[in-house]
């Protein structure tokens, strides 16, 4: 069912019966689940409308700045664990035009939310860290520190707890520095399920020490000339995020620090890291396969800084950012760990209003904007940050994915022949005699025909790829169209983890719950948006709304509902019908997968018996 290739999407009549059925049955167990996982007030049919505003939330007050409500299976490693953010670009982001989006977090208005608020209770998130083995690091930090004393004519000052603090110690952290993290420990369903928050403190003292700490280690690196060159162009080199490769479809993982592994376990021939180093400097150095005695010599020829400079890049490179989907060449990765996504202004004024509303802790922190060269960045929080191989599937909500202008855009608009290219090579009798004949096709043509191909126009969603934790990515998922192949999906993408899916379900009925009570969401027309689905091998598990470039506000007089369909001119999004569609999928999938573990237990029962009879 994942395979891309095979039928062709324009199924045979009984086909599209089958999946009409099947529609409807799972239509029927759909609003039995909704009864049963929604409440009253999203009890009725997908039709009546969702009482928005009404009730409590979970959610946690907003002003606060705080990261509330993320839902974990287990604990999670702190921001300051994710080494994707240190670099040399640091100072740039500094002194370049940089919003903080706080400057636009106006005390008075937030108080106007207030009575939409009220109700939401601050839950927060323990940091219960799992301190990594670090003895290669610590090794290689000994060293530097030796040298970086040479240097500076001993005056380095030897502060092993600093270090420590900043790259070890989460749980530390927060008693140093006033809870930057806290966690109410509030334990759920079984003692087993806890909800988290987490406070961003980004620009506390902690983090400025833990800045100025690595421009110290980079003006250290700077110094050595023999070096330098090779310094930038993998500084340069680094600005590359792998995801982001043109025609990259798969993304290779690597294990802790590579490079330095691969440094420090000489002896080994063979590396156990997979990472995809594509510096020429470093194929030099440290390609695989290479035989040792050429290691050897090339260790000779490089200075202990060049590994300092190359440990650096790698530890740069570790971060587990991926882009999944979107556009190519739009997103970079900032040396604080944050993703920089191209500016949009409607996206960036979505993002200033969701941190001001009930939706924020289902949102990416938005930190403003940069500018780099000649492009404008929005700055947003790296959802994998601290995942060491992350599981992710973007899901696009919504019943279609075009904005209504785009259809009379249309009628003007140039034909995209990339767009009719990717249409025949799908299925060519979609297309019709004119549009072989121009050879192109309008973008609300394409976007229509994406929507109506996949499950976009009949579940309200589709998903647009999924990568595993081995980097493989899938994106081809037009084939899906009923409920029961979307179940099927999320059966292989949680590898049937029971406390994973029971724990992207919770989170979605907390979404849901707080659309009901979003000001945002009640006013603005929700296309092309994602929920991004995330969880690593160790069961962390989290969903958020990503993307809102082409989420506008719509005229007071128009009430939108969400979970109707869409005519012409009422703006209707469909984003509900997605979101339940997704949590009855959900639902499902538990189902299945407790009955796939109680079998499970079964078979084990039984073959441990038959083994017992037999010795006995
Ligand atoms: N804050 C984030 N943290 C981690 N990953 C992110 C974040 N934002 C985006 N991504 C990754 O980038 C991908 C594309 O993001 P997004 O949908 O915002 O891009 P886009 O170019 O606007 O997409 P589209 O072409 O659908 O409009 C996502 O699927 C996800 O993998
Ligand atoms: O899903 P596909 O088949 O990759 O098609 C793309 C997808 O629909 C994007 O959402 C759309 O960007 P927008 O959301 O920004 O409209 C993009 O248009 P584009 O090529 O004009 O960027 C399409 O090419």
């Amino acid at each position: 069912m994942l395979d891309s290739g095979g039928d062709s999407p324009s199924a045979s009549s009984m086909d599209t019966k089958r999946d009409t059925d099947d529609n409807r049955m799972e239509g029927m167990t759909m609003e039995r689940e909704i009864k049963h996982t929604m409440g009253d007030d999203f009890s009725d049919d997908m039709h009546r409308l969702p009482s928005l505003g009404e009730g409590a939330s979970n959610c946690t007050r907003v002003g606060e700045r705080s990261r509330p409500s993320l839902l974990w299976t287990k604990s999670f490693p702190p921001y300051s664990q994710c080494i994707g953010g240190l670099g040399d670009r640091d100072s740039e982001l500094d002194s370049e035009t940089s919003i903080h989006h706080q400057q636009h977090l106006n005390h008075d208005e937030m108080m106007k939310d207030e009575d939409w608020m009220e109700g939401f209770q601050s839950t927060e998130r323990k940091d219960d860290v799992e301190v990594n083995p670090r003895c290669a690091r610590e090794e290689m930090r000994e060293k530097w520190k030796a040298k970086a004393k040479e240097r500076s004519g001993g005056s380095y000052e030897d502060d092993r707890d600093r270090w420590d603090r900043g790259r070890l110690g989460g749980k530390r952290r927060v008693e140093e520095n006033g809870g930057e993290r806290v966690c109410d420990d509030e334990e759920r369903v079984g003692g087993t399920k806890r909800y988290w928050t987490h406070r961003r403190g980004r620009n506390s003292t902690f983090e400025k020490e833990k800045r100025d700490e690595e421009r110290k280690r980079l003006s250290v690196l700077a110094e050595d000339g023999e070096n330098k060159g090779s310094g930038e162009d993998l500084k340069e080199e680094a600005e590359e995020l792998p995801g982001t490769r043109e025609g990259s479809t798969s993304h290779q993982w690597s294990s802790p620090h590579p490079i330095l592994s691969k440094l420090l376990n000489s002896s080994s021939t063979t590396s156990s890291c997979s990472i995809n180093l594509s510096s020429v400097e470093s194929d030099d150095v440290f390609s695989e396969g290479e035989d040792d005695s050429k290691k050897k010599t090339s260790r000779k020829c490089h200075s202990w800084k060049t590994y300092l400079t190359m440990m650096h890049w790698s530890l740069r490179r570790q971060s587990s950012w991926a882009q999944l989907a979107g556009h190519q060449g739009n997103f970079q990765l900032s040396s604080e760990g944050e993703v920089l996504k191209l500016h949009n202004e409607e996206e960036a004024k979505c993002l200033e209003r969701l941190m001001r509303d009930p939706l924020r802790p289902f949102v990416p922190e938005f930190h403003g904007t940069v500018t780099r060269g000649e492009r404008c960045y929005i700055r947003l929080e790296d959802l994998l940050s601290g995942l060491r191989k992350p599981v992710i599937m973007d899901c696009k909500m919504g019943v279609r994915t075009y904005q209504e202008e785009e259809l009379t855009k249309a009628k003007t608009k140039d034909l995209r022949s990339d767009m009719y290219q990717r249409m025949l090579k799908i299925d060519p009798s979609t297309l019709s005699e004119e549009e072989h004949r121009q050879r192109g096709v309008t973008k609300w043509r394409y976007l229509q025909w994406r929507d109506t191909t996949s499950s976009t126009s009949t579940l309200g969603f589709r998903i647009e790829g999924i990568m595993m934790e081995d980097g493989s990515v899938q994106r081809d998922f037009r084939q899906i169209k009923t409920l029961a192949q979307v179940t099927e999906a999320l059966l292989y993408f949680t590898r049937k983890q029971l406390d994973v899916l029971k724990a992207y379900h919770s989170r979605l009925l907390a979404l849901s719950d707080a659309l009901r009570n979003s000001r945002f969401f009640r006013t603005h027309e929700v296309i092309g948006s994602s929920l991004l689905f995330v969880h690593d091998p160790s069961s962390m598990a989290s969903v958020w709304m990503i993307d809102f470039g082409k989420t506008t506000p719509v005229q007071d007089t128009i009430k939108l509902r969400h979970n109707i369909p869409w005519v012409e001119g009422s703006r209707e999004d469909g984003y509900l019908i997605g979101l339940t569609s997704l949590i009855t999928s959900l639902s499902q999938a538990i189902s299945a997968a407790s009955f796939h573990k109680e079998e499970g237990g079964r078979e084990e029962e039984s073959i441990t018996m038959k083994q017992t009879e037999e010795c006995g």
